[in-house]
């Protein structure tokens, strides 16, 4: 097993705070209703750091802001206000803002944590487009701000709202709810931004005549995962890595996102984006340009953000739209018993929408060239499961025949890990290789250490007002100019739409997947 020395390396931006908000700041979470703010919670350790979540739906916000709380990482005084359409009042808000945590055994801390979380939250109703409402929202937000001991007074607007009313929500909140001077006002949204070129452009320029850049966090939560985080050190940390990271050494890349469950409840929504935009377009494109960037110059400047965006831009600016004949597309059916997604009533009858994509993006630079990174992505899989596998290219062939490649694997989640497979000798008195693993597991390697939930994660860097793990507005147009041709042919803007490939619900995906990856050079272990 590798084994990681106690005595670490530190990494300065890690550490940089910037403009750190200590006192007197509230934290407004727009749509806090959770009608528009809920996240699928599967798998209970994901949310590492609540006491226990049911399997179900649960507000994302507001347990990250929970988590945060309880480990005694909010500032001190933070007040935490609600606002959503939904009229409820403050106990009913406290129930919904609490009942995800679980407290069967009435542990007295947890109990105690629970009652203080109420006690600094609050809740006004109000609609999203009507000024007078952010009027009375504002009132609310000096109410509380007339009891701080300093003038200073800042407010973070955390947006858990569809994309519909962003616009709105932020030009009333920037003409409403804006403090002017002394203090410091942000502003956090979440994808979708946009659905394609165009749009995206027309949301960004929108936003941007009341938010500056550098008031606006754009998430992407998995830029908040540890193992996605982890990417920058492994690559730059570890010269024997960064020594076989580029086309002269790696054959193929895969980054995979697997979920074993459909889009049950959410057809609707899911129909107008597809796959692409839900998963590949973002979350795997992010993991791809963390992977193949080149090495920023510095992580330690106040503008580690603009460095590592520099760098990104750059990266994804070498790849061009993705093509056609490089795509697969897939569609789950029934099977196992578990309904197809055209029998989830809120899809359309005749949908052709994807659930599964596989889509190879080529980079034309000196250290990619040739080497072809395939983002699958699908719902109603066999499994829970994203993971990057880079797959070496062939040994020199001669002392050995039939040789595995070597494999480098980081499981980003569930139960994060970076694995090596590798041949070695099996031991005894004749030499035959088999290939084996180095394995980093990290449940059994790092016993004490907890793995932060990624929302907990962002919404502390934007508290400390770090912008390293948010996506700059230059990524997103590159990114869209990426995807956004493959993406109108799917929807028959240039003609009729192209029709997924069936796959039944809990397989692996598609049965056509197999030739596709392997068109692309992946040999699987034995298949030398
Ligand atoms: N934390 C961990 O997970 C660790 C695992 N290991 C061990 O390392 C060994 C190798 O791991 P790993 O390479 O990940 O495992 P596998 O050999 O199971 O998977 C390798 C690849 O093969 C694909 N695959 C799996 N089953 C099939 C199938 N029936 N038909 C076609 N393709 C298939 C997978 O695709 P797809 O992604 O689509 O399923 C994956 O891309 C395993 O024994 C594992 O237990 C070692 C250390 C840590
Ligand atoms: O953004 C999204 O991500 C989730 C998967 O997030 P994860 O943290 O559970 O990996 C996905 O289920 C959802 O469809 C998508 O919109």
């Amino acid at each position: 097993m590798a084994r990681a020395r106690s005595l670490s390396g530190t990494i300065p931006s890690m550490e940089t705070t910037h403009d750190e908000l200590k006192d007197n700041t509230i934290i407004i979470v727009l749509g806090a209703s959770g009608d528009l703010a809920k996240k699928k919670v599967r798998d209970p350790c994901e949310l590492s750091n609540l006491c226990s979540i049911p399997i179900d739906d649960a507000p994302q916000t507001l347990p990250a802001l929970f988590g945060l709380f309880r480990q005694g990482f909010l500032p001190r005084d933070v007040k935490i206000v609600g606002y959503a359409r939904t009229k409820m009042d403050r106990e009913e808000f406290h129930k919904r803002a609490t009942s995800y945590i679980k407290n069967p055994d009435n542990n007295p801390e947890i109990s105690t944590s629970i009652q203080q979380f109420k006690d600094l939250s609050t809740y006004i109703a109000g609609s999203y487009e009507d000024g007078a409402a952010f009027d009375e929202l504002n009132k609310h937000l000096e109410e509380i701000e007339s009891k701080y001991q300093s003038k200073e007074r800042n407010r973070i607007f955390y947006l858990a709202l569809p994309p519909s009313v962003f616009v709105p929500v932020a030009k009333n909140l920037k003409e409403h709810c804006y403090i002017p001077k002394g203090g410091v006002n942000r502003i956090i949204v979440e994808k979708p931004f946009g659905k394609d070129l165009d749009s995206a452009r027309e949301l960004l320029s929108s936003l941007k005549q009341y938010w500056t850049e550098d008031e606006t966090f754009r998430i992407d939560h998995y830029l908040g995962k540890e193992m996605v985080k982890n990417l920058l050190v492994l690559r730059f940390a570890n010269v024997a890595l960064g020594a076989a990271w580029d086309k002269n050494y790696i054959s193929n890349v895969q980054i995979t996102f697997k979920e074993p469950f459909g889009t049950e409840g959410r057809g609707g929504y899911f129909d107008e984006f597809g796959i692409i935009r839900d998963v590949l377009q973002n979350h795997l494109l992010q993991v791809l340009s963390i992977l193949t960037m080149e090495r920023p110059v510095s992580f330690s400047a106040e503008d580690i953000r603009d460095e590592k965006a520099i760098k990104i831009v750059k990266v994804l600016r070498c790849i061009p739209p993705i093509e056609r004949s490089d795509t697969l597309l897939g569609q789950y059916v029934a099977a196992n018993g578990k309904p197809g997604y055209l029998d989830d009533d809120t899809v359309p009858p005749q949908s052709v929408c994807p659930t599964y994509a596989a889509t190879t993006l080529w980079i034309h630079n000196p250290r990619w060239e040739g080497v072809p990174f395939i983002l699958k992505a699908g719902k109603a899989l066999n499994e829970a499961k994203v993971e990057v596998r880079i797959q070496f290219k062939d040994v020199t062939q001669g002392i050995f025949k039939d040789i595995a490649r070597n494999e480098l694997v980081i499981r980003i989640q569930p139960s994060e890990a970076v694995y090596l497979k590798l041949n070695a000798k099996t031991p005894g008195l004749y030499t035959r290789a088999i290939p084996t693993e180095m394995d980093l597991t990290y449940k059994r390697r790092f016993t004490e250490s907890k793995i932060p939930e990624a929302y907990e994660a962002l919404i502390l860097d934007a508290l400390k007002g770090d912008h390293s793990n948010f996506v700059r507005h230059d990524e997103l147009d590159v990114a869209w100019k990426i995807f956004t041709p493959i993406l109108h042919w799917i929807e028959g803007l240039n003609g009729q739409r192209p029709r997924p490939v069936a796959y039944p619900y809990g397989s692996r995906g598609p049965k056509e997947l197999e030739a596709f990856i392997t068109k692309y050079g992946y040999k699987r272990s034995g298949e030398a």
